[in-house]
């Protein structure tokens, strides 16, 4: 598969989903294909603790990836503008393995002034879609995002205003 990562967008060390130094997460890794532009392709393999009834992947870990995905799906066309989640609708047609290497590929269906919107479908190796999604986001300025939950996020702010994680 040709892909390259995301190197532009930013992550937050302590996130569920793209974080490493969250003991519990997902340590996702996001990429775009070469043969799929404009799509952003989400991969992680389910750890025993995302698990649900034994093996099966815990429906709320998968809504988790496939939020993380559209989003970032966004900001692959817009660097500059982040959202956040206003509605997340999800359809778990397959039992999704825990131990197996997965993969979610997002895409943005819609923006408007305000908001975009955007479908992902997460698949097993075999090709097996086990999640669909479909989310709507509002578009913020990051300083919101942040400063609404938290006095101090994983950024430092370049002159361009841009954030990048900090350390870097
Ligand atoms: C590093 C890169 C990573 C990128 C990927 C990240 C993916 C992960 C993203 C997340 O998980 S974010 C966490 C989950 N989401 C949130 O925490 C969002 C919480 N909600 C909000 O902060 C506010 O609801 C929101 C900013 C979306 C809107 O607040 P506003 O103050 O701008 O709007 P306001 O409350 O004044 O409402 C304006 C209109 O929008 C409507 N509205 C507000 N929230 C809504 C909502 N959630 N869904 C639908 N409609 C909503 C509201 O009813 C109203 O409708 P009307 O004009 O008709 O009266």
């Amino acid at each position: 598969m040709a892909c390259s990562h995301l190197h532009n967008q930013p992550i937050n060390d302590e996130c569920f989903v793209c974080g490493f130094d969250n003991p519990a997460g997902l340590e996702a890794q996001f990429v775009e294909r070469d043969d799929a532009p404009g799509r952003v392709v989400g991969l992680f393999t389910p750890k025993p603790i995302h698990q649900s009834y034994p093996g099966r992947l815990h429906g709320g870990v998968a809504a988790a990836m496939c939020d993380e995905t559209i989003g970032r799906a966004f900001i692959t066309d817009h660097p500059d503008q982040w959202g956040v989640t206003m509605e997340l609708k999800l359809r778990y047609r397959k039992p999704t393995p825990i131990g197996e290497s997965l993969e979610v590929v997002g895409v943005i269906t819609k923006v408007t002034r305000r908001t975009f919107e955007g479908t992902c479908e997460l698949r097993r190796q075999d090709g097996t879609v086990c999640v669909t999604a479909e989310a709507t986001y509002m578009i913020l300025p990051v300083e919101r995002i942040v400063g609404e939950c938290s006095d101090e996020g994983s950024y430092v702010w370049e002159d361009d205003g841009r954030p990048v994680p900090a350390g870097e």
